[in-house]
């Protein structure tokens, strides 16, 4: 596991990345053309928000399995460029917001009372406050633009000073507000007549981008104060300046100038303006939060295991990753299975999902049935993230279904494969503390516990079969585990599933095959 830091990350998380076996190389002075050249030799790339992920950057990447974002915004990564080649995506969203939130506070407060100018008087040794007097937070009303996580944080603490608190949010449900004990605005142009104090906390996203504007700024009361802590651009920079300079905004603080990381943006030239240069993020807790955070995550992704914050897969928190793992496990061993036991090409695949796991988010066990499905034939190419793009590129249709209750079983997972003149089935279930069973291929009935070599066999019912088998194995150096035999005693059919400790060779394979009776046989790696 080579893994590539190219912006800097505490010490802690290049730790953790070491003790899990990877090479790491921090390298956080590359110029972007040496990045280029590099990126050819890892498998991981570690970033912040200054490095840009694009397709030119992918098309030098030919190892890159996953993009590790230390930090919340991924405004920088092309997650389009990274899902079609499989690339995963992980953040970690979670571990610097409560900095981000303190930080949005801080200039809050640092803005309204003008506390960065009075510090450069006095450290000029000039005692003078005039011309400097602050505001006050109390009474007054702040509009929060986005109410996600550092959002709502911000409203909490907020609260605290005795602020009336609106929010403008379309995806956030009204309860979620109420929670919250903040009003909804439906429109954002009410929430711009009514508030004192802005600030925003959306990501950065076409819709966002320049939601902050000339019209909106219109509308507003005039001494308005901005707050920006979450992207460059959500606030539009020049009808900002314009704004500042009709007075229609009295006071600005800004996380996020334009043109970072070089220090370009007309807005440092006004004395009403205090900014930071990209700073949210940036304390002791935050940076070891995330460093380790981003190095576990990375570690997990590379090993090839779903992680809970992966951008370019469904969202998963780290509970529920929890209940659906060991249905990963399984899901996967159930899709391996098809083509090393069929030839033919698939053209649906119907999962269905009965008793407990119909109740978990399945989206994600789906993609590891798929996963597996496409393993034996296109190898490490598949993983969870293209998975479903492999299926759709292939013309094979995916269906889910689910069903709360079941008979004889807790819970169950079926896949059935169709085929142009087949239909393939394999069920399994998951008891005690994740143990996988096989219980059911193509309408034979077992209890196997798959292992990593199996030898699977057709065979006419009839005596002799299983003795033969047993003699051939022996005699090619194979030690069978386990045997089970699921029966169709009308059509005196049978299929044997052994696990064995060994892989079995093709001569000892074409020996099991010539058994009389046998059908059909296939050597089957999980
Ligand atoms: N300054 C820093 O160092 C720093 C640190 C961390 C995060 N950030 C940035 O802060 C921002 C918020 O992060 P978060 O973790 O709270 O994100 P989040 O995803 O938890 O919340 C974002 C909220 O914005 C809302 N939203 C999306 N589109 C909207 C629209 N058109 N109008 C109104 N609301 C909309 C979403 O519904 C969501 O509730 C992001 O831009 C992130 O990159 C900055
Ligand atoms: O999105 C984030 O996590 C913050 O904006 C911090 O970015 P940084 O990691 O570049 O400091």
């Amino acid at each position: 596991m080579k893994v590539l830091v190219s912006e800097a990350i505490a010490e802690k998380g290049v730790e953790t990345l070491l003790q899990a076996g990877a090479t790491v190389d921090v390298k956080p002075n590359l110029t972007r053309q040496e990045l280029l050249d590099a990126i050819g030799d890892y498998d991981a790339l570690i970033v912040r928000s200054n490095t840009d992920v694009n397709e030119e950057l992918y098309q030098k990447a030919i190892r890159l399995k996953v993009v590790g974002r230390a930090g919340n915004g991924v405004d920088n990564i092309d997650m389009e460029g990274a899902t079609k080649r499989g690339i995963i995506v992980v953040n970690t969203p979670e571990s610097n917001v409560v900095s981000a939130a303190e930080l949005t506070i801080g200039l809050l407060l640092a803005t309204c009372r003008n506390i960065p100018q009075l510090q450069k008087r006095l450290k000029e040794k000039v005692w003078d406050r005039a011309g400097l007097k602050g505001i006050e937070l109390q009474g007054k009303t702040v509009g929060i633009v986005g109410l996600g996580r550092i959002g709502s944080l911000v409203a909490t603490r907020l609260k605290s000073f005795g602020m009336n608190i609106i929010g403008y949010d379309p995806y956030i449900s009204d309860t979620r507000f109420k929670h919250l004990g903040v009003e909804k605005k439906e429109k954002l142009e009410d929430l711009m007549k009514a508030c004192d104090i802005l600030t925003v906390h959306t990501p950065k996203t076409e819709e966002t981008y320049g939601i902050i504007g000339k019209s909106q700024f219109k509308a507003a009361k005039k001494g308005l104060v901005v707050i920006n802590c979450a992207r460059a651009g959500i606030v539009n920079e020049d009808a900002l300046v314009e704004a500042l300079q009709n007075k229609t905004v009295a006071r600005v603080g800004i996380d996020v100038p334009e043109g970072e990381p070089r220090a370009i943006s007309p807005l440092l030239d006004f004395d009403n303006v205090v900014v930071t240069p990209h700073a949210g993020a940036d304390t002791k807790e935050a940076q070891d939060n995330v460093g380790i955070t981003i190095a576990q995550e990375v570690i997990s992704a590379l090993r090839g295991e779903m992680v809970p914050n992966a951008v370019n897969l469904p969202t998963l928190h780290t509970q529920d990753l929890e209940a659906v793992k060991a249905y990963l496990k399984l899901g996967e061993t159930l899709g391996k299975l098809y083509y090393q036991l069929e030839k033919e090409a698939v053209e649906k695949v119907e999962i269905l999902y009965r008793g407990e796991v119909a109740a978990l988010e399945t989206s994600v066990i789906s993609l590891a049935i798929l996963k597996g499905l496409f393993e034996p034939i296109l190898k490490e190419r598949v993983n969870y993230v293209n998975a479903n793009v492999i299926a759709k590129s292939r013309g094979v249709g995916v269906t889910e279904s689910k069903e709360s209750a079941i008979d004889n079983y807790l819970t169950l997972i079926t896949v059935k494969v169709v085929s142009k003149n087949k239909e393939f089935t394999i069920s399994g279930t998951v008891f005690g503390k994740g143990e996988l069973r096989i219980v059911e291929i193509n309408g034979y009935e077992f209890d196997v516990n798959p292992s990593p070599y199996m030898l699977i066999a057709e065979n006419i019912d009839k005596p002799g079969v299983i003795g033969q088998m047993g003699t051939l194995l022996g005699v090619g150096k194979v030690n069978i585990a386990t045997m089970q035999l699921g029966r169709k005693i009308a059509d005196q059919r049978a299929m044997m599933v052994l696990t064995i400790d060994s892989p079995v060779s093709k001569e000892t394979l074409e020996f099991v095959g010539g058994i009389e009776g046998i059908i059909r046989a296939h050597y089957v790696k999980i």
